[in-house]
């Protein structure tokens, strides 16, 4: 059950109103308007053919979809891009081809994205001398462990290793 309205253009008439695929999806798909093949690495901005004008309180966030990530390597630069209320342009998606040897090919009408619509708070930033103390304090970037599995061995050359 939509919990928002939300008004939305289209500026290409032949592209599909963003819809959810199935209920309690929390991702409506988008699509690319323009045909486009990315060679390993690349990048490129496309356009997803509508626009929209989310109320005061809200923003939306274009997600990559798993699917294509997996299956093609296809991603996004800036994952997740923000949508601010106040943005009327139209959707913009920069996608990026992370495999390393396959050039990824896109046909104009795929779905190369989701938009996920939240509620989001606009904090009043207050500066004070010291900050509340807490339990993790000032702990972070792996304090809690569990992750020795994944260090960089030391003869790998790695050089940017923390004590944290
Ligand atoms: O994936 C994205 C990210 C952003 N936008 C649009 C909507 C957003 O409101 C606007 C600005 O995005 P953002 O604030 O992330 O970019 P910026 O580099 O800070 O640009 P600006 O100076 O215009 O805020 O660009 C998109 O269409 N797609
Ligand atoms: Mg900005």
């Amino acid at each position: 059950m939509p919990s928002v309205q939300v008004p939305l253009t289209r500026l290409d008439p032949d592209v599909p109103v963003p819809s959810y695929a199935r209920p309690g999806d929390a991702g409506a798909d988008l699509v690319t308007t323009t045909d486009v093949v990315l060679q390993p690495g690349e990048r490129a901005l496309v356009g997803t053919g509508v626009a929209i004008a989310l109320p005061d309180g809200y923003a939306a966030f274009v997600h990559p979809r798993s699917g294509l990530a997996v299956r093609s390597g296809l991603g996004m630069v800036n994952a997740p891009g923000t949508i601010d209320s106040g943005y009327r342009g139209e959707l913009k998606v920069c996608l990026i081809n992370h495999d390393r040897v396959q050039p990824l090919s896109l046909r104009r009408g795929d779905r190369i994205a989701q938009l996920v619509v939240q509620r989001v708070e606009r904090a009043a930033f207050v500066e004070v001398d010291a900050l509340p103390e807490s339990e993790r304090g000032v702990g972070g970037h792996g304090s809690t462990g569990g992750h020795e599995a994944l260090s960089v061995p030391a003869e790998s050359g790695a050089e940017h290793r923390t004590e944290v």
